[in-house]
């Protein structure tokens, strides 16, 4: 298994999404080097465990990418913790971290627990509508908010979010550019093996979701950034 430190490709794959078992296979051993679950709505403790016993059937890191209280389940590899740094909120940057920590606190065991500082972009996604976020932000204002996770909070990665658009990679290039500690994340579009290859020039860590139920050979075609 991978630490989260080695990955440079991952798939996020909604447990409120189908997927057949002949091609959670073909993910799962395609050499990304993560699953994380996760989605903004419909996740279930039913869904979210169903997905977890079917992706440990294989070796891949498995990891919850928690995004409600009802669906927090023991025997992932990492717990993912987004907080939105953008939201207009505290429900999504604290609130529902607090009574997380209330309930589950005293049996959690911290050094699976990552946190992650998300930039929601797209005004359009599913996670900017939950969130209410900024979404209408210069090159500065981005900028900022990857130095408020990086040397303010001090989280271990700052996750730049498009969910379901391609993002402007230039911003991707300058966010990698001011961070010096933090995991950079890019999620957002990744359809092919080219936009693949341009976002992991800037990012750590680049996530392929949507294109995985849309087009599964092309998101499977993702995988071979860096080896064509
Ligand atoms: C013993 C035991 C159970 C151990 C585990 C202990 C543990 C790890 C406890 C958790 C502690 C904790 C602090 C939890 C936080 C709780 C929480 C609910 C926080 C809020 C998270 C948050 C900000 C959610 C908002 C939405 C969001 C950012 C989701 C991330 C995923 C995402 C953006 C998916 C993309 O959306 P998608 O669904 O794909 O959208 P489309 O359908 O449009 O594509
Ligand atoms: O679904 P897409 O657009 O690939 O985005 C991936 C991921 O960042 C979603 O949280
Ligand atoms: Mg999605």
């Amino acid at each position: 298994m991978k630490e989260y430190n080695e990955w440079k490709h991952v798939f996020k794959l909604d447990p409120a999404k189908e997927i057949t078992d002949e091609n959670l296979q073909t993910l799962c051993e395609s050499g990304t080097d993560a699953v994380i679950v996760g989605g903004t709505d419909g996740v279930t403790e039913d869904n979210t465990l169903d997905l977890l016993m079917r992706v440990r059937r294989f070796s891949v890191a498995c990891v919850l990418e928690v995004s409600n209280l009802h669906a927090i389940i023991p025997g992932f590899d990492y717990y993912l913790i987004p907080s939105v740094l953008n939201t207009t909120q505290t429900t999504w940057m604290n609130g529902l971290h607090h009574r997380a920590l209330k309930e589950f606190g005293h049996m959690m065991n911290f050094e699976e627990v990552l946190t992650e500082g998300y930039c929601v972009l797209n005004q359009d996604a599913k996670v900017a509508k939950v969130t209410s976020s900024m979404t209408q932000l210069d090159r500065e204002d981005i900028i900022a908010y990857a130095r408020m996770a990086d040397k303010l909070f001090r989280l271990p990665i700052f996750y730049l979010e498009y969910s379901g658009m391609y993002g402007d990679p230039t911003i991707v290039e300058d966010v990698r550019d001011v961070l010096e500690d933090a995991r950079l994340f890019y999620g957002g579009g990744i359809d092919s093996v080219d936009k693949a290859e341009e976002m992991a020039q800037y990012a750590d860590t680049i996530v392929v979701g949507n294109i995985i139920y849309s087009d599964f050979k092309a998101a499977i075609k993702t995988v071979s950034m860096g080896r064509k």
